[in-house]
């Protein structure tokens, strides 16, 4: 049994309890239903941002807690003037300490594209992360079948939300990725089985990517010259929590990071 199972096992258990407390009905009330969301895929394209989704993250199963004082609103904010691309928010809180409530604060703080960060397994979550007001939906190949990631993948284009696919490998990419469902790619370094991190999976997988899917590179990137080397193999989005949240100041940590990329792209068109 790995972590992940562990997770999906709980998930589901709060997916059934939740709906029970709040039916889609109500989720249908919230003032974000009919809001037109961000494309997380148009602002990882853009050349005058960094491609840093920097995340919102407390804790990890893989390294406890990592920042329990970090304030929603001064974080993300922070990351976004830093110039971070986007945000991604961990909503689970039995192993990464989030809530929902801070994805609505991000929300209320920043207009940017917002990940929600969790493990879909059922409609209900892709429904919730609308109403929250998040732009675009993580979908865990690990976890799914091919046919869960199109029927969930369908229903969050229908809500006008993007569809981050994770992969870990070639063969969860072939098993999973449909054009009707999904508009990035995000290969995890992060092997769940035993948490060590290697950024060649990211290298190994670029070419086997799709030229028409955002190729993103999640987990374990630390440095500009990370960030550079997988640049130069086709990703443009990077996510990145721990390496902020560690900090005190994760925002600052960010804007540092930025400023590293900023000289190095000003030395290289000299
Ligand atoms: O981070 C973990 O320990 C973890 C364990 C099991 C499933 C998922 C996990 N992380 C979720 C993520 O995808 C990361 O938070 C994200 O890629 C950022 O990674 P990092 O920059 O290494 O914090």
């Amino acid at each position: 049994m790995t972590i992940l199972d562990t997770i999906i096992a709980h998930k589901r258990q709060e997916v059934a309890t939740r709906q029970s407390l709040v039916p889609v009905k109500l989720l249908e009330k919230s003032l974000y239903m009919p809001a037109q969301p961000l494309s997380l895929r148009r602002y990882l394209l853009r050349d005058d941002l960094s491609g840093i989704i920097a995340e919102f993250k407390r804790k990890s199963p893989s390294k406890g807690i990592i920042n329990a004082h970090a304030p929603v609103e001064r974080t993300t904010l922070g990351y976004m003037q830093a110039g971070a691309s986007a945000l991604s928010v961990l909503t689970d809180t039995e192993f990464f300490g989030g809530k929902n409530e801070d994805l609505t604060t991000a929300r209320r703080f920043n207009f940017c594209p917002i990940l929600r960060k969790d493990f879909v397994v059922d409609e209900y979550q892709v429904i919730e992360a609308k109403s929250l007001g998040a732009d675009a939906v993580l979908l865990i190949a690990a976890v799914l079948s091919g046919e869960e990631v199109l029927r969930l993948g369908r229903l969050a284009k229908s809500l006008g939300l993007e569809v981050l696919l994770e992969i870990h490998n070639a063969e969860e990419l072939d098993k999973t990725l449909h054009p009707d469902a999904v508009s990035l790619v995000g290969v995890n370094n992060r092997n769940l089985h035993d948490f060590s991190v290697s950024l060649d999976t990211s290298g190994e997988l670029a070419q086997r990517i799709p030229d028409e899917y955002v190729k993103v590179t999640e987990s374990g990137l630390s440095t500009a010259a990370d960030i550079e080397a997988l640049r130069a193999v086709g990703y443009r989005g990077f996510l990145m929590g721990e390496t902020f949240m560690r900090h005190s100041r994760p925002e600052k940590a960010c804007a540092a990071l930025v400023q590293q990329l900023r000289a190095t792209e000003a030395v290289t068109l000299l």
